[in-house]
């Protein structure tokens, strides 16, 4: 292989992602469908230094060996991105920043090894796939999750929402007018880890009750999917409602997901739920219009939520 000698700085950028439908149940080979948000992009630079490899992010900043369990998934991405590019003796300060939380439903975590990979990468003049930027950020998402579907490695670097099954991906073009979606963090941390792994443990301890919950899971992605292609907001809206449901009884919601869903229905939402692994983090509700999406999200921050963001939903650019 061409081996590089890394001279510059090199940058990565990589986007937080809202679960439409599917969590959980695409762990399972259903459907899922996930929007970027562009708006709050991961940022990462790696600079090539003398000495050891430093790391330098929102809750760590010191030597990238000292760094902790809870960064393995970031010190995984470094490694085999250096790896992949010929270089991995090479020392790299990286350093990343984000504007939304880390532990929130978000993909903070597939959003930093992806924007990682690519500084590295970018920095050592490495050219990569699609395919093999994929596969970098799963091996960093192994560490994270255990056993992840591949959907947050896949969607928070996605330039349009995607729906994923099986480990691939088809960009969603469709879109709906006027239609906005409403993201509020509960405030509490969840672990991607626990949830997923609590809830495989009771589907093998119990299929029967919990196997159809899951496919039901699945069928609601499936009509989100084809309600973004008719443009129908209402029944995208009524799937997330469903899907809330359905992962409440699978113990994945906490009081405080149910409580900032059904605020957010009060003030007009179509659709309320929570988003990603559960057990904390985010919810996420659809509006009908710009105003719709300003009253939703003054109502969830009455109803205490420490930060909301509004999300355009149409997606006019899809560059293939
Ligand atoms: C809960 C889950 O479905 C999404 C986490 O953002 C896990 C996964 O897809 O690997």
């Amino acid at each position: 292989m061409e081996r590089h000698s890394p001279t510059r700085e090199g940058r990565g950028r990589t986007w937080a992602k809202a679960i439409l439908l599917g969590e959980h149940s695409v762990v399972y080979g259903h459907p899922a469908v996930a929007v970027p948000l562009h708006d709050l992009p991961m940022q990462a630079t790696a600079t090539p230094v003398p000495g050891p490899s430093w790391l330098n992010s929102l809750d760590h900043r010191g030597p990238m060996d000292q760094a902790g369990p809870r960064f393995a998934c970031v010190v995984r991405a470094f490694e085999a991105a250096r790896e992949f590019s010929g270089c991995p003796e090479q020392s790299f300060e990286i350093t990343t920043r984000s504007d939304f939380p880390h532990e929130r439903g978000l993909g903070s975590s597939a959003a930093a090894a992806g924007a990682i990979i690519r500084a590295v990468l970018d920095a050592c003049r490495r050219k990569a796939s699609a395919d093999d930027l994929f596969a970098l950020t799963q091996l960093a998402e192994q560490v994270a999750h255990g056993k992840p579907s591949g959907l947050d490695a896949a969607a928070t670097s996605s330039p349009h929402p995607i729906r994923f099954k099986g480990g691939r991906m088809r960009p969603l073009s469709q879109c709906i007018e006027q239609a906005h979606l409403v993201i509020a963090d509960s405030g509490v941390h969840g672990s991607t880890r626990q949830a997923v792994g609590g809830l495989r443990l009771r589907y093998e301890e119990n299929t029967g009750a919990i196997g159809p919950l899951i496919d039901e899971l699945g069928a609601l992605a499936q009509t989100a999917v084809t309600a973004l292609g008719d443009g129908d907001a209402p029944a995208l809206g009524a799937a997330m409602d469903r899907a809330h449901t359905v992962l409440a009884e699978l113990d994945l919601s906490l009081p405080v997901l149910d409580e900032l869903t059904a605020s957010a229905r009060r003030a007009g939402a179509l659709g309320a739920k929570l988003t990603g692994g559960g057990l904390g983090g985010c919810v996420i509700a659809l509006a009908d219009s710009a105003q719709a999406a300003d009253r939703i999200r003054s109502a969830l921050e009455r109803s205490g939520a420490p930060a909301t963001w509004t999300h355009r939903m149409p997606v006019s650019e899809v560059k293939e």
